[in-house]
């Protein structure tokens, strides 16, 4: 197992899990500070950035690697452990709301991405007291929709929203489980940028760093609690 470290990031030591055969914990590492623009955090935020790097490490040892998913030569890194155990499903909740409160804009929309970015994106609006707004596979949506094509790791895809979904003059803040390629999330905010928002930035859970996924998003903030390249 291998982690690295950089000038922004802390190594942290994750705990491997003999769960099942089948499976192994990734190996991974939690960012101590934000990956945003700037890098910069204010002074009053030094307690929340404690408890976020806290709570980071917490949530490490629950991801599982599975090689040669769905196709060979992937190894697909599954976070659904995470929403198995309520206090960890709760500590991700809260490790998400601060990372967003440690950045400098609040969002009025966060945009989740099908299917996974479901999996906390409405929970993470509740607790901003922010609008959700999904992003579908295409055919999923009723009524006029935007829709853009993209590549991912495995394969191109469809994506769609519903025409006046988001609004010009919102502030929008786009979620997903992982940023692989960033082919996912790239065609998501080209989405909220057709229908006029003004999109703030992107938060991922999971970063597999050797893709570059950041590369295709514009230089705009994007945050990760945690990374790994699957190893
Ligand atoms: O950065 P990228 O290379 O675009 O990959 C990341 C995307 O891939 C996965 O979704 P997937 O399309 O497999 O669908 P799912 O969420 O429905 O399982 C993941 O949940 C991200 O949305
Ligand atoms: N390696 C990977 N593991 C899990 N989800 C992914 N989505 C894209 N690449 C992935």
């Amino acid at each position: 197992m291998s982690a690295t470290t950089d000038s922004v990031h802390t190594l942290a030591t994750p705990t491997r899990q003999d769960q099942d055969s089948s499976s192994n914990t990734a190996a991974t590492t939690a960012s101590t500070a934000s990956h945003d623009a700037s890098g910069i955090q204010p002074a009053s935020s030094t307690a929340s950035a404690a408890e976020l790097a806290s709570t980071k490490i917490s949530l490490l040892g629950a991801l599982k690697t599975f090689p040669d998913f769905p196709i060979p030569g992937i190894n697909f890194i599954d976070i659904l452990p995470l929403f198995q155990d309520p206090v960890i499903h709760n500590a991700l909740l809260r490790a998400l709301e601060l990372q967003v409160e440690l950045s400098s804009t609040k969002p009025d929309v966060i945009v989740g991405l099908d299917a996974r970015g479901f999996l906390f994106g409405p929970s993470l609006a509740l607790r901003l007291k922010a609008s959700f707004v999904p992003v579908r596979k295409r055919g999923k949506l009723p009524g006029p929709c935007v829709t853009a094509a993209y590549e991912k790791e495995y394969g191109t895809d469809y994506f769609e929203m519903q025409e006046g979904a988001v609004k010009p003059g919102q502030k929008v803040l786009v979620v997903d489980d992982i940023i692989a390629t960033g082919g996912s999330a790239a065609a998501a905010g080209a989405l909220v940028k057709q229908l006029g928002a003004d999109l703030v930035g992107y938060l991922f859970i999971l970063e597999i760093p050797f893709l570059k996924g950041r590369d295709k998003l514009d230089g705009l903030p994007t945050v990760t609690l945690l990374e790994t390249n699957g190893a």
